[in-house]
């Protein structure tokens, strides 16, 4: 059997990566791979509640990271895991670098501990691709204002995304094999030209 792949699509809260998912879903598809498209905080039942708690509540820094990783735990074992067993190519709507850029970047929470998780959750696991659609933050901005009512995260400050944006970056240039950093200011077909390519190097 064909091995399936693990994509994720990361960036900070207005970048434009969900805008791409079905894209490349449809693209893959119509070269007849088999396509689960997920998404964290999520993807689960139990995940989806959670996405609700962590994205509505208030709560501790360590709280919030630890129910990304329980959250991420369930998802692996019922979603990810089995689709990648089976072959099957995996997109999700954010995952692990997810966690450092927010709670690492954003609120400061000490890498060591998001290691530990990491080692712990997914000691063995990483994104074959993960697409990192990155934007000046008033870009993000000035997207999110145009269109929705803003969750916990998305109404934090600039400073907070800055520092979120920055650990994206740092990662990126950290794990250069897997990364691949889009300028995702450009208009939505270019983007899409650009994520066709990468997708035939994989
Ligand atoms: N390249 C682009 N040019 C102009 N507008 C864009 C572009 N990409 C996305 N948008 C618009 O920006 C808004 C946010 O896009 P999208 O929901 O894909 O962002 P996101 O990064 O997934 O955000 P979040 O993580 O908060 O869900 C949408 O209205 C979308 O149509
Ligand atoms: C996985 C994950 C997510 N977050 C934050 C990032 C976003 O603000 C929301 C998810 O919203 P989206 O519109 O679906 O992208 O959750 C986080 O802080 N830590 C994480 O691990």
């Amino acid at each position: 059997m064909a091995s399936g792949k693990f994509i994720t699509f990361e960036g900070i809260d207005g970048a434009g990566k969900s805008t791409h998912i079905a894209f490349v879903a449809d693209l893959l598809r119509s070269r007849g791979l088999t396509v689960v498209t997920t998404r964290e905080p999520g993807g689960t039942e139990l995940g989806e509640s959670l996405r609700a708690m962590v994205l509505h509540q208030k709560m501790h820094l360590e709280t919030e990271a630890l129910l990304m990783f329980a959250g991420r735990r369930e998802h692996l074992a019922q979603v990810i895991e089995p689709a990648l067993a089976r072959g099957d190519w995996v997109i999700s709507d954010r995952f692990t670098d997810a966690t450092f850029a927010y709670q690492g970047g954003g609120r400061h929470l000490s890498l060591d501990k998001l290691n530990a998780l990491e080692q712990w959750v997914h000691p063995h696991l990483q994104p074959d691709l993960t697409l990192l659609f990155d934007v000046p933050l008033e870009v993000a901005r000035a997207r999110l204002d145009a269109e929705r009512t803003l969750d916990k995260f998305e109404q934090e400050k600039a400073d907070f995304f800055a520092a979120t944006r920055a650990e994206y970056l740092r990662r990126a240039a950290q794990f250069p094999q897997r990364f691949r950093v889009i300028d995702s200011t450009r208009a939505i077909a270019d983007i899409q030209q650009e994520i066709a390519q990468l997708l035939d190097a994989v």
